[in-house]
């Protein structure tokens, strides 16, 4: 199907390296995570306060089971890996990258992570999420992009050496 799907944690670069990527080797571009607010007529942040993590997972999930595409870089959520069916979904429709980042620099990146939205649960520190993700990311990855010290350019170049385009 020729399609590159970007996963890794937030902050990590998914979307703003994707659409670089796209127009660089002429694919098109989606990020999952538009497709769910432009579906759901709300903000992800404003999904995940009203109706919780598990249902954002569950709607997260469906989005990501319903695209289908050709030639598309597809930067996906952060947590799009808890979703199963997705993955096996988005791993038999493209190559999965997982854009790996240290803990530190992501901590760096993102300031103060419970401002952005992201699927934390109540009690749990970055670190206990970094360390209950990096696990699926590895899990699902066809292809590793380590990002550390690259900026959106050269990691596009990395990820474009990676998958030999
Ligand atoms: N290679 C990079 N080097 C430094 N900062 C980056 C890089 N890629 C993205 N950023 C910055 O990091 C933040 C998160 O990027 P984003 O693409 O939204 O990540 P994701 O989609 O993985 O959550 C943004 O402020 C973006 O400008
Ligand atoms: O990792 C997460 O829990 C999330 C990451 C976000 O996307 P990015 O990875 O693009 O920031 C977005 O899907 C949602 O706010 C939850
Ligand atoms: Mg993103």
């Amino acid at each position: 199907m020729n399609n590159i799907v970007l996963v890794g944690m937030p902050g990590a670069g998914k979307s703003t390296v994707g659409v670089v990527l796209a127009k660089v080797i002429g694919y098109q571009f989606i990020d999952s995570d538009l497709l769910i607010q432009q579906r759901e007529k709300k903000l992800l942040k404003d999904i995940i306060a009203e109706q919780g993590l598990d249902k954002f997972i569950q709607i997260e999930e469906d989005v990501n089971c319903s695209i289908d595409c050709q030639q598309c870089v597809i930067a996906t959520g952060g947590s799009v890996v808890y979703g199963e069916k997705a993955m096996e979904h988005l791993r038999s429709i493209a190559t999965i990258v997982y854009i790996k980042l240290s803990m530190s620099t992501l901590k760096k990146r993102l300031g103060d992570i419970k401002k952005r939205g992201v699927v934390l649960r109540k009690n749990q520190s970055f670190e206990e999420l970094y360390m209950e993700r990096c696990p699926l990311y590895e899990k699902y990855a066809h292809v590793v992009a380590d990002a550390e010290g690259y900026n959106v350019e050269e990691l596009m170049f990395v990820i474009k050496e990676k998958l030999k385009l």
